[in-house]
């Protein structure tokens, strides 16, 4: 959980590399069908270019079923559920080991989001300060050129930080009830990391047979 450009793509990418995990992220399940500009990818863009929430029956019909389809793997969702409604449907399918909540202040949102530059065909992220590409305007491994997002436009940004408030204060208040909320405050990633990797590395040695079996 976090606002946009908080660093949960950062973050969930480094945890799926390090803890061996596949990643889901909904935005790139988004962008895609809006790419294959299928019915469902023509109304999602819509909500979308706007920076507004896509509605929660299409975004849990998007991503449950691909959930399905990993049950004998551990994974990682970066950006879904966003709201309590998705919550519920997700804990209708699934028990969540662990949630982790990424707090960090709107400058710096602002900041990263207008210097965020992103490979499409893979999700691949790049910053032109924090991680800049070897090439610049270019994806690293495969050379093609990179996109700045519509919703990263500042006109978009405030419209999705107060909507992102909104709806995600239900979803921490349910899962810190669960007592599977882990919170983490700042505003340089390489500092949260080592944060979150020790909670991991903890909670993975304790718990290696449920999220070997999940
Ligand atoms: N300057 C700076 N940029 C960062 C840091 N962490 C992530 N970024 C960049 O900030 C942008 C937003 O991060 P991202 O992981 O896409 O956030 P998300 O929207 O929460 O998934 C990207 O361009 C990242 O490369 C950091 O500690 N410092
Ligand atoms: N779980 C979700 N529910 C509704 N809309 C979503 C969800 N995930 C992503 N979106 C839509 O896709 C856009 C981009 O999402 P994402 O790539 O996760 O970027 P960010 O982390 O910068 O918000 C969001 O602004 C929103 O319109």
């Amino acid at each position: 959980m976090g606002p946009p450009g908080s660093g949960k793509g950062t973050i969930s990418k480094r945890i799926a590399e390090s803890f061996g995990l596949q990643y889901l992220s909904s935005g790139h399940y988004l962008r895609e069908s809006i790419a294959a500009n299928t019915e469902a990818g023509i109304l999602v863009k819509r909500y979308v270019e706007r920076g507004l929430l896509v509605p929660d029956n299409v975004m849990t019909r998007l991503m449950v079923p691909r959930l399905e389809q990993l049950r004998n793997h551990s994974w990682l969702l970066d950006g879904f559920p966003r709201t309590l409604a998705q919550a519920q449907a997700l804990n209708s399918v699934c028990e969540l080991d662990l949630v982790i909540s990424l707090n960090i202040p709107y400058e710096t949102l602002k900041d990263r989001l207008s210097d965020r530059w992103i490979h499409p065909a893979s999700g691949r992220v790049y910053n032109m300060g924090f991680n800049p590409p070897q090439v610049q305007g270019r994806d690293d491994i495969t050379g093609e050129p990179l996109i700045q997002h519509e919703d990263d436009k500042p006109e978009a940004l405030v419209a999705r930080l107060r909507h992102y408030k909104d709806v995600a204060k239900p979803v921490i208040d349910l899962y810190k009830s669960q007592g599977i909320l882990h919170s983490f405050s700042g505003t340089e990633t390489d500092r949260i990391w080592p944060y979150i990797s020790s909670l991991l590395s903890a909670k993975i040695d304790t718990h290696c047979g449920k999220i070997g079996q999940n």
